[in-house]
């Protein structure tokens, strides 16, 4: 099978795999169509349930405490509660608006201070992204002074980053088990270092935080996860420590910031290569919004030209090429084909979503293909699934929604953007777990609003 490459090299459980006959592994042209579109029964697979033991994946947080690398049942059970009841919920998205609104309105300013002047695009949505964010976790207060706050700010890009970079590189111990011990790239070590630092910087946050939850503030993230210490209500049996807050809020920098800026910056990168479709988003947004007001994070649900685009952004470049690695919990048949419990699956989304079979023009950037809004997020579907699918799916899909719908919508609305004098726009990609433009996008905003007093 293409798309689906299971690597056996590790089967923890002894449980013999029954192997699968020739005929069970390939169909008559020697290729499995993948059914589609997949049925909710998805969800109940095996294959949905675990993630392999990936060595520096799984130390880079306390042995993978967090949702991402959850091994344990009950405990990502409880994380996943917890930042879906509560961080990812549409009510706390609600309530964080005004911290959304800005951290955007921020960006726009600055990018308004720089018109005619070039702008790193992927370097100001990750701070955007990431001031979002943070605020978002633990408020707008509780960080300490304004210089404290951008001291950390830079701290956090530079470990997201770093950390981002080595969960891509392919590390040999995860192929050889063995090998671990010996740490041949050093990429354990490294991992590690960088989980401290991460620590250090989360436990100056909640510290800080702990001076002044007096019940006077509005409750954020941080305060309930703060609260939850010690006790977690119907799961009693396994309390959710101070090792699990670190982790989740570890999930939603890394898991949130990289990509989702990531996704902002290709947008507009294949907007501008493709003239027309940057033409039609704003052309959408001037009648929805005009050039007279500022775009609101309530205009999102107005904008299915928008919308179109965010699918198609992903379809083409999906954050996360692989998926994250699954693990089925037991043996299991996909298209035929065995998987044995234990073994590592990598789910080649990216190959899927270029499917000449499934996709007209596989390679275009053609936004329009998604307005019949046939297509959505929930992963049912085996030929689109940018956030995955079953049970891991994307814990952050609504949030990630709303950031990236918002962001862009603010930047082609505010601005017209155009290329340096004599550069070109280069679309192609760097490979890693988390997949991202290979040359940053370099570009020169020019504003269009009607009145200057809108980029205030
Ligand atoms: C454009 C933005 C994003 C994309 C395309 C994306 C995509 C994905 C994908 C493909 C997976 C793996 C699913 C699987 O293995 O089947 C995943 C997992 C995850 N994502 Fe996202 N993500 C995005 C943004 C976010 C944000 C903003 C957050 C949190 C604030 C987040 C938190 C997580 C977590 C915690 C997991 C692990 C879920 C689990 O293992 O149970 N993601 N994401």
């Amino acid at each position: 099978m293409d798309s689906l490459i299971a690597s056996h090299q590790k089967v923890e459980q002894q449980e013999k795999p029954t192997t699968p006959t020739r005929s069970q592994r390939l169909t008559p042209g020697g290729k499995p169509p993948l059914p589609r579109p997949r049925p909710a029964h998805v969800l109940r697979d095996p294959l949905a349930n675990l993630r392999p033991d990936l060595h520096a994946k799984a130390r880079s947080h306390d042995g993978g405490s967090d949702i991402v690398w959850s091994r344990g049942r009950t405990e990502w059970r409880i994380l996943r509660k917890v930042s879906s009841r509560n961080a990812q919920s549409n009510n706390t998205l609600d309530t964080v608006y005004d911290l959304r609104r800005r951290e955007i309105r921020g960006t726009i300013r600055y990018l308004y201070r720089r018109a005619g002047s070039t702008v790193d695009i992927g370097e100001q949505m990750f701070l955007t992204v990431m001031n979002v964010i943070t605020s978002m976790m633990w408020g707008g207060t509780g960080t300490g002074t304004g210089t404290e706050r951008a001291g950390l700010g830079a701290e956090f890009k530079q470990v997201v980053s770093e950390m981002t970079n080595l969960l891509g590189m392919p590390n040999l111990s995860d192929f050889y088990p063995g090998l671990e011990r010996f740490d041949m790239q050093g990429i354990q070590g490294k991992m590690k270092g960088l989980a401290k630092r991460f620590d250090k910087i989360f436990d100056t946050i909640i510290e800080q935080r702990l001076k002044i939850i007096d019940g006077k503030e509005s409750k954020d993230f941080l305060q309930f996860l703060m609260e939850m210490k010690g006790n977690n209500g119907d799961d009693a049996k396994t309390p959710f420590t101070m090792t699990h807050l670190r982790a989740l809020l570890m999930d939603m920098v890394v898991g949130g910031t990289d990509i989702t800026s990531n996704t902002v910056e290709y947008a507009l990168a294949e907007m501008m290569n493709k003239p027309e479709t940057l033409k039609k988003a704003q052309q959408e947004l001037e009648t929805i919004v005009g050039k007279d007001n500022i775009v609101e994070e309530s205009d999102m649900n107005k904008l299915p030209y928008l919308h179109a685009v965010m699918k198609e952004v992903l379809r083409l470049h999906p954050a996360l090429p692989l998926l994250v690695p699954h693990c089925p919990s037991a043996t299991c048949n996909v298209a035929g084909y065995t998987i044995p419990k234990g073994a590592r699956v990598f789910v080649n989304v990216w190959a899927i979503h270029r499917d000449p079979t499934i996709w007209e023009k596989p390679l275009e950037f053609c936004p329009e293909r998604f307005l019949d809004g046939k297509w959505d997020y929930n992963g049912n579907d085996f030929n689109y699934f940018p956030f995955g699918s079953g049970r891991r799916i994307c814990a952050g899909t609504a949030m990630a929604e709303r950031m990236f719908m918002f962001s862009l919508a603010s930047l082609v609305h505010s601005f017209d953007w155009s290329l340096p004098v004599g550069e070109t726009l280069d679309l192609s990609e760097k490979f890693g777990i988390v997949l991202k433009k290979k040359m940053p996008l370099i570009a020169i905003p020019t504003p269009r609003l009607s009145n200057p007093s809108l980029y205030d």
